[in-house]
């Protein structure tokens, strides 16, 4: 029996954290067992209980603290996430042999363990080997979104593990809830975004006229092939947490295996459909 993961990805401060801690919410109220790795050496605090965590393995502050190494706050991360390579025994005793588990894995923030580090990938790999399907998971703030250029630097990055790490990969936009209902509208467009015309909207404000063709060539490539796509997160809606948790279990397979039960009616009737969440969308926006 294969067992399933999501690594839990994005800048910092993006809502990793918050995410893993409704995702187990969730999943506790329609009684299904999640678990939570915590991966970030310098987390504080958490919500959630962790079934293993990296900083029994190795902290941040220990590394700077060290006059031998000598690091700053990002080079000591680096460090601790290079160490915990090398060490992947520690989790897998941490982890253990059950079969068909779900588990999240909550990362650090640092964007470059994203984009050129090769942390992430041996981790995938290693997880790979253990049997688990792994489905990673890119969240950018939408505070950060509601503007073309912004926009364009986050699909930038989700494409960036998307690449590097070589496994099917759900983006979220996070903290919906916070935006207001203008603000709502304006990001609509960014969830299944038209690269073409956002491009169009932000021409203005590039002064250089190579710039500008190279930012056209670079959002025409990616339009051209839908490679990027974005589904909203409100934590306070479970609508919305069920439709990620289903595009994620869809995308690693999980319920595949399963022994088939009848549907009881009631669920069956409240199941969500994502069309119908997208066009009640559609129609808020139409008001
Ligand atoms: N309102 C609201 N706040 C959120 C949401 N997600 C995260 N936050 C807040 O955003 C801040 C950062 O959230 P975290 O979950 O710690 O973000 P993170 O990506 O784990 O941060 P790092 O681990 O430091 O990279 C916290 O103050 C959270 O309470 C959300 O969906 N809605
Ligand atoms: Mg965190």
């Amino acid at each position: 029996m294969p067992r399933f993961a999501q690594l839990v990805m994005g800048p910092a401060g993006s809502g990793k954290s918050t995410y893993c801690s409704t995702m187990v919410q969730h999943c506790e109220a329609s009684n299904r067992s999640v678990q939570v790795v915590n991966l970030d050496p310098a987390a504080e605090h958490f919500e959630y209980s962790v079934m293993a965590d990296i900083r029994e393995l190795i902290e941040v502050d220990d590394v700077m603290e060290d006059d031998t190494l000598r690091f700053g706050p990002n080079g000591g991360l680096i460090f601790c996430m290079e160490y915990f390579a090398n060490n992947f025994g520690w989790l897998e005793e941490c982890l253990g042999h059950v079969e068909d588990d779900y588990i999240l894995f909550d990362c650090p923030g640092q964007i470059e363990l994203y984009t050129h580090l090769p942390v992430m990938k041996q981790l995938v790999e290693q997880l790979q080997q253990w049997e688990f399907r792994v489905c990673g998971v890119f969240l950018v703030d939408s505070q950060f979104m509601v503007e073309s250029f912004k926009f364009i630097s986050g699909v930038m990055a989700a494409l960036s593990a998307m690449v590097s790490l070589e496994i099917p990969q759900v983006n979220i936009m996070t903290k919906m809830d916070l935006l207001s209902k203008k603000a709502k509208k304006e990001i609509e467009k960014y969830l299944d975004p038209d690269m073409y015309s956002l491009i169009e909207d932000s021409s203005s404000a590039l002064k250089s006229k190579k710039f500008q063709k190279l930012t056209e060539a670079i959002c025409g490539l990616i339009d051209d092939y839908s490679m990027v796509r974005f589904l909203p997160f409100d934590r306070s809606d479970e609508e919305c947490v069920n439709i990620v948790l289903q595009h994620i279990d869809f995308a690693i397979q999980y319920g595949e295996d399963l022994e088939f039960k009848e549907p009881k009616e009631s669920v069956a009737d409240n199941a969500p459909n994502f069309d119908e969440y997208f066009q009640d969308q559609v129609d808020e926006q139409d008001t």
